[in-house]
């Protein structure tokens, strides 16, 4: 079972099991409170609201809204309130599906107010379900579940079809579900039908209120991106005005707005995340701006200079670049358990930024590169039991501390489009294509012996080596991230007729959309060969490598 249910103040609610696990994240504790003060919509005009049952797949509806030019946010079920939906004032809204059955006693329902709003509905799967219920019809638990593949017969025009599927065609969709809608609402029409869904699409023409069981955001319905673009540009009216151009422009006057003459600080690590949102600050408040690198010591060969050419000498930034390598290393000593090094890492980046910000006179400020991932997730986990996995290295515990309020120009970002507005803004590709390396950064990647400076100059080197063969082999952006871990076990080998006893290198690289699951990337075994050959030979103090073929789950991706 995929999913957990808990029930808070009455209401089910859902979160995704295998986040709740994976996720874990020290992040959740940070990024929740940021969300009261969030105001809805963004700065766009045009904004579909997408309400969220808990699918697996709901922010994929998100990504396809986006990807037709118009604006989205998710909100889970039980937080959408009247209010909200004033204030946030879309001009669509999207039910998502979900795992519950609209024939429990107690499941989720949309809000009554979405179908008195007088604005086009789209219900998606459990969106039907309940849409059909709430509005009069009948929903069954069938004995024919459809999972997978699937086809439905156009039987009847319709707005969403319109230019993208004829009457009388049969079209390949993607449907998971056991329940199906057997009675229709007053007012609908079947549109399409399927051997396991005889209301497979339904119109309320009138009402401009839709319904489809199948999954129109996923790939394997080959139409579905433009049937989402005909419901929020045909249907809604949006005029696709959700460009990283625009965004760039009103983000800009939007901090100007916030910030007013004070000082901000921002952590620069030369990521992709914190990269863009120094650049953007810098066009918006300028010499306002102080950006703090920290050398924690634990970085990549070459990754101080190249963050302090870019960004002080290119880009005229101001930047404090701290080296802090001795703190770091002393306050580690002989540690080598994982999350105390993370925790004392943590604590260490708070001490330095609260240093910096004293040096230059105090900051009313502090600048993070949170992602709208880190936002949704956050809300989803509400009262939801989180184990936690690792303790993500995070400046979270900053803002109380330094009692700075926080810039977050990203937060309604996914990932792909902040490299997008970093394109926008002119950063270079080899910034903007970064595989994203954690905050702790090497030190959590020599495991289980106490870390020195020797033990990382061994790994910056065979990590260098293997990012550049990477790149030689033009293999960079079809990897999420990749990197060397240096093994705590040292094994025999010969070289030049002579005993070496020396370390174990291990590769890791894996895809990814999200980092939450990966699977292990698949290289040839030639590629495979000449980066251990180069390792073993270039590296003093590694004499054998390995391959890392774990996915996520059951792995993590770093090693600690
Ligand atoms: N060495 C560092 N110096 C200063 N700030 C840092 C450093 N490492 C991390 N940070 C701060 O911690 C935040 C979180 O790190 P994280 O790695 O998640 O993001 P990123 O480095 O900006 O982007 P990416 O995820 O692509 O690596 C950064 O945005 C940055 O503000
Ligand atoms: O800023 C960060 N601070 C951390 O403490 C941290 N730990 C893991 N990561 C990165 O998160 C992604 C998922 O990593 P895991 O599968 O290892 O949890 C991968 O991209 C990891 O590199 C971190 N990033
Ligand atoms: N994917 C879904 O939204 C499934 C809806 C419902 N749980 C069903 O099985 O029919
Ligand atoms: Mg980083």
């Amino acid at each position: 079972m995929l999913y957990d249910i808990y029930h808070i103040k009455g209401s089910v609610f859902y979160t995704r099991k295998s986040h709740m696990t994976i996720v874990g994240f020290a992040r959740l504790l940070y990024v929740a409170p940021l969300f009261q003060d969030h105001k809805y919509g963004g700065h766009m005009t045009d904004r579909i609201l997408i309400i969220d049952f808990g699918s697996q797949v709901t922010q994929l509806i998100a990504r396809r809204v986006r990807e037709s030019g118009v604006y989205s946010e998710i909100h889970p079920f039980n937080l959408v309130t009247d209010e909200l939906l004033d204030e946030y004032a879309p001009k669509g809204i999207i039910l998502s599906g979900g795992p519950a059955s609209v024939t429990w006693e107690e499941s989720p329902r949309a809000p009554k107010k979405v179908f008195e709003m007088g604005i086009p509905v789209l219900g998606i799967c459990y969106g039907q379900q309940t849409m059909m219920q709430q509005l009069g019809g009948l929903v069954e638990t069938s004995e024919h579940h459809e999972f997978g593949r699937a086809f439905v017969d156009v039987n009847k025009e319709c707005a969403i079809f319109k230019g993208v599927w004829e009457v009388g065609a049969k079209e390949q969709v993607w449907m998971s579900h056991g329940d199906r809608v057997t009675k229709l609402a007053p007012g609908f029409n079947v549109v399409a039908t399927s051997e396991g869904a005889p209301y497979a699409a339904v119109a309320n023409e009138e009402k401009q209120f839709y319904a489809v069981q199948f999954h129109p955001e996923v790939v394997h319905t080959p139409h579905g991106a433009q049937l989402i673009e005909n419901f929020t540009h045909a249907v809604c009216g949006c005029s696709g005005d959700w460009t990283m151009a625009a965004f760039k422009e009103q983000a800009i006057e939007a901090v100007r707005k916030q910030v007013g003459d004070k000082k901000v600080i921002c952590g620069l690590s030369g990521g992709v995340d914190s990269s863009v949102v120094a650049v953007l600050l810098h066009e918006a408040i300028g010499e306002q701006l102080t950006c703090v690198f920290v050398d924690t010591g634990f970085m990549r060969q070459g990754e101080a200079e190249e963050v302090v050419t870019l960004f002080r000498d290119h880009y005229n930034i101001k930047l404090v670049h701290k080296d802090a390598s001795a703190q770091f290393f002393d306050a580690l000593g002989d540690e080598y358990d994982p999350e105390k090094k993370r925790k004392t890492i943590g604590g260490l980046f708070i001490d330095v930024f609260e240093a910096e910000a004293k040096a230059i006179g105090g900051a009313d400020f502090l600048a993070q590169g949170t992602l709208y991932p880190d936002v949704i997730e956050s809300v989803s986990f509400v009262g939801g039991p989180s184990v936690t996995i690792k303790s993500h290295h995070n400046v979270g515990g900053l803002p109380e501390r330094m009692d700075m309020k926080l810039v977050e120009p990203l937060r309604e970002l996914f990932k792909d489009e902040v490299r997008e507005l970093g394109k926008e803004l002119g950063l270079p590709e080899k910034f903007v294509g970064r595989h994203p390396f954690p905050g702790p950064g090497l030190a959590i990647r020599i495991p289980g012996q106490p870390l020195s400076a020797e033990l990382c100059d061994i790994l910056r080197k065979a990590d260098a080596i293997y990012l550049e063969e990477i790149r030689n082999a033009g293999l960079y952006d079809a990897i999420w991230q990749a990197f060397a871990v240096l093994l705590p076990v040292r094994t025999v080998g010969v070289m030049g007729d002579a005993r070496t006893y020396e370390f174990v290198c291990a590769l890791r690289a894996v895809t990814s959309t999200d980092g939450m699951t990966a699977d292990y990337y698949h290289f040839d075994h030639e590629f495979l060969a000449r980066v251990s050959n180069r390792i073993i030979n270039e590296v003093r103090g590694i004499n054998r490598v390995v391959y890392d073929c774990t996915s996520k789950p059951p792995g993590t991706i770093e090693w600690e």
